[in-house]
């Protein structure tokens, strides 16, 4: 039975659940999805301490102090960051410190050594300053078991600086799905050798190992395995227990040779159909009985790009904890140029993004679209989609685009 893209996207995101959470080393974090919310363990700061390189010290002593009026000191102790003076600053006396350094007790403001004569047994002061000045308090930052990063929270550079700031060595993380690509076809040659008689270059697994990476997840490019049987059983056979998920493409369609189709079918978890679209008709999708999930995905490139935009993208990004709705992140565009969408089928032709001449209009989509090959939606057309800045959505019942109509614009997926 044929699906319609809505239906088939429901049934793809209905059958996927995030991967489990577990634990991440700090200095690997950066990039994942946190899974829980992180508090900090103690105040930040940890205790109060100076802002300045200078003198701890009781603000009455210096009460009056200037350049003309300056005041001398005792200095009886001195303070680098990691020490703590064991002793109270004493009335009438100063205590040399550092910034970072703990504030020792009895002194209640600091004094910056450019503010002295920068002396270590004595020390003549010329600032008087208000209680407080330069001191930075424990807890100003944040308070112990003050949350620092929400579950969901994307971990950038601020975001572990925080973490380690509050604590911790680890965070737990939504793990990167791990996906395999497997390009099928007997034609196929690794991409620099030339090919001979009928061969062709495998683009495919190059294509969908780099989608991968840029929807978050880790690919595992296996390449291009020839139409057997065998052959192709005994590299999924090999694969599944090392990944996640196993992304196909070729070998689904009507033909006599389409192993993916012929091996896969008798998987009890497996569905295979037509998808009312263009590119991209013929799809498959389902689990292996080890739980892997697989997409097979038609071979021409155009088509495999079109499908993992709208299907194994948003897929992917729920497996790696993103929360993800069944409905395609699309922005209106108008059509910069006509072109013919066929009956029955909603059409995703990849386009160029430009701007309007004399920018967006009031009111008006932001972006102008056009097609990216002279050639159309062909989901052979793998050299103009180098081109292409995204796609454009045509609804299954439209057959005709005219110049300035309003068209919806996929741009990267659920990116
Ligand atoms: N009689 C019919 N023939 C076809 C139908 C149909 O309904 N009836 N559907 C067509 C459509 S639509 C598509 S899409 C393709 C899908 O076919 P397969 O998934 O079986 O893919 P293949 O036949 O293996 O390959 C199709 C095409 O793509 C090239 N290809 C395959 N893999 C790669 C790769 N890794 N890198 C670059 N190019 C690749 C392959 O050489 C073929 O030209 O079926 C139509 N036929
Ligand atoms: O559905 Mo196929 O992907 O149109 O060429």
């Amino acid at each position: 039975m044929t699906r319609t893209v809505a239906e088939h996207l429901e049934q793809v995101l209905g059958a996927i659940e995030p991967l489990p959470p577990r634990p991440l080393d700090l200095a690997d974090a950066g990039g994942y999805l946190l899974a829980a919310d992180v508090t900090s363990t103690t105040p930040i700061p940890l205790f109060d301490n100076s802002a300045m390189d200078g003198y701890a010290i009781r603000c009455v002593d210096l009460a009056g102090a200037s350049e003309d009026h300056p005041v001398t000191l005792p200095v009886d102790a001195d303070i680098p960051a990691g020490a703590v003076s064991t002793e109270p600053v004493a009335p009438g006396t100063a205590a040399r410190i550092m910034t970072g350094a703990p504030m020792p007790a009895g002194a209640d403001a600091i004094v910056p050594v450019e503010y002295s004569d920068g002396g270590t047994t004595q020390v003549r002061l010329t600032l008087a300053p208000d209680p407080g000045r330069h001191l930075r308090r424990a807890g100003e930052d944040l308070a112990a078991g003050d949350l620092v990063l929400q579950a969901g929270t994307l971990l950038g550079a601020r975001q572990v600086a925080a973490a380690a700031a509050a604590g911790h060595g680890s965070v737990t993380v939504h793990p990167r799905p791990r996906v395999a690509v497997i390009s099928t076809g007997t034609e196929l040659v690794t991409p620099g050798t030339a090919p001979v008689g009928g061969q062709i270059p495998d683009s495919n697994s190059y294509l969908l190992a780099r989608l991968v990476t840029e929807a978050g997840a880790e690919p595992v490019r296996i390449g291009a395995v020839p139409d057997d049987e065998d052959a192709f059983a005994r590299v999924l056979a090999e694969v599944s227990p090392d990944v996640d998920a196993i992304i196909c493409s070729g070998g689904v369609s009507v033909g006599a040779y389409d192993v993916v189709k012929a091996v896969l079918a008798p998987e009890p978890g497996m569905w295979f159909g037509p998808v009312a679209m263009q590119p991209g008709k013929p799809q498959g999708f389902g689990r292996l009985t080890d739980g892997t999930v697989v997409f097979t995905l038609p071979g021409n490139p155009v088509s495999v790009y079109v499908s993992f935009e709208v299907f194994v993208a948003p897929a992917l990004r729920r497996l790696a904890g993103h929360p993800v709705t069944a409905s395609l992140p699309l922005v209106p565009a108008v059509a910069a140029i006509g072109w013919r969408s066929p009956a029955g089928r909603e059409q995703f032709m990849p386009v160029r993004v430009e701007t309007p001449d004399g920018g967006p209009r009031p009111g008006q989509p932001a972006h102008l679209v056009r097609p990216s090959s002279e050639r159309g939606s062909g989901s052979h057309l793998v050299g103009t989609l180098a081109a292409a800045d995204g796609l454009a959505r045509v609804p299954a019942e439209i057959t005709e685009v005219a110049a300035g109509d309003t068209v919806d614009l996929l741009t990267g997926g659920h990116r």
